[in-house]
């Protein structure tokens, strides 16, 4: 690791995880990611702004001293997970003098689940700032980007906004700077799926708050640095939107194949509507995939055999994850093969109470798709284009 300028007083100190290829035991990471952290130098004062993942604390240690800093006197915890607050405890006992500068939440957190002392605090409230000598950093409260604790802290002077796992990205790179833009969309798109969806509503507002502080950087601590902002507010304003495009998402799985037959049946006929079609094999899932899938997906199709009369569990994985996600998808529908009989549509929406969908007619066929399932397929595609006048929509 080595020190990185940003501006002249303030440096990004990333540990660069090449290897790592999952978060969370969760998330795969293709591009791997890097844990950032800043250091911001006033004329009296020096802060340190996120640490990183623990295992790599020896990696920010030796950077640090290798940058001569001899002196620390703030440790600024924007969020209390561990792969940003976990080394802490390793920095406080090279700098003892220095404070862990937070909100009464990420505190709380930090004192649960790490070796800190209670003492070694400053409590910090939405809004506040703190005097370097010639720089300020001013914190405001971002709640649930991810976490309850979650905080942004905003360099005032040099208009840098830190904003932790919020904007942030798995995205292993040496560059500081988010030079590859269409590499760092499609990096910052999986994050967003995979962390922030669930609270789409949180991250609109922490987003309105950032933006409005009209940032000339703006420096999570996963992934590169924004040096032009706009590319990521553009993108978390069209996924926190309640904008969704023409896009058909269907998870499936099918073991003889005639789930599969029913899938490719769907995809001709929404393609033939001009909806665009994505079905995803959830065997052997890749979460993070999916979860891109569905940021702003019109419609999911969840497609499965009946297996112990319900949904195979792969598909039954994947409907706990997309609720779990809750994007903002308008209509889900299921379809699916059984060999005698069995209570699957039921099943599978049974496991999606935080969808706040319109519920298609689910479309079921014994064995292999024959004549009136290819009509209900061709009646369900209508549902999912708009082409059908049902009886609720007629009332
Ligand atoms: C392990 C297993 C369990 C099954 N359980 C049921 C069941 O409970 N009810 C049912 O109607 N069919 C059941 N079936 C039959 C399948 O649903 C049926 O063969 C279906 O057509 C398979 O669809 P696929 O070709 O997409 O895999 C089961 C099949 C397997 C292999």
């Amino acid at each position: 690791m080595i020190a990185q300028r940003i501006t002249d007083d303030i440096l990004s100190f990333r540990a660069i995880d090449w290897d790592r290829k999952l978060f969370d035991e969760l998330v795969p990471l293709p591009e791997g990611t890097t844990y950032n952290s800043y250091l911001v130098r006033g004329r009296d004062k020096t802060a340190l702004i996120d640490t990183v993942y623990p295992p790599k604390a020896e990696e920010l240690i030796a950077a640090l001293k290798a940058a001569g800093i001899d002196r620390l006197d703030y440790i600024v915890a924007n969020h209390a997970e561990q792969d940003h607050s976990g080394s802490i405890p390793a920095l406080l006992a090279l700098f003892p003098e220095a404070k862990v500068v937070t909100n009464a939440k990420c505190k709380r957190f930090i004192l649960d689940t790490l070796p800190v002392d209670r003492d070694a605090f400053v409590t910090i409230r939405d809004g506040d700032s703190l005097d370097l000598g010639g720089k300020t950093l001013s914190f405001h409260l971002t709640p649930w980007v991810h976490w309850p604790d979650t905080m942004v802290t905003f360099a005032v002077e040099d208009r840098i906004a830190f904003t932790c796992d919020f904007l942030g990205a798995h995205l292993a790179t040496t560059g500081l700077f988010a030079r590859d833009e269409a590499q760092v969309a499609i990096s910052a798109k999986r994050y967003y799926a995979e962390i922030m969806m669930p609270y789409r509503g949180f991250s609109a507002e922490a987003l309105q708050k950032v933006e409005a502080f009209d940032p000339l950087f703006v420096a999570p601590s996963h992934g590169p640095v924004h040096d032009r902002p706009a590319l990521i507010f553009d993108l978390y304003r069209g996924w926190t939107s309640d904008e969704v495009r023409p896009l058909v998402v269907i998870p499936y799985v099918s073991m003889y194949e005639s789930t599969a037959k029913m899938v490719a049946l769907l995809v001709d006929r929404l393609t033939e509507r001009g909806v665009a079609a994505q079905p995803v094999n959830v065997v052997d899932l890749d979460s993070g995939a999916l979860a891109m899938s569905i940021v702003d997906a019109s419609t999911i199709v969840f497609a499965s055999p009946t297996v112990l009369s319900g949904p195979h569990p792969s598909l039954a994985a994947a409907a706990i994850l997309i609720n779990a996600l809750a994007p903002k998808t308008r209509k889900v529908a299921v379809m699916g093969s059984f060999g005698w009989e069995g209570s699957l549509p039921d099943q599978v929406i049974a496991l999606l109470p935080r969808l706040k969908a319109e519920v298609l007619e689910p479309v079921m066929t014994k064995g292999l798709p024959r004549e009136e399932t290819i009509e209900d397929i061709a009646r369900l595609a209508d549902d999912i284009a708009g082409l059908r006048i049902t009886d609720a929509a007629a009332a």
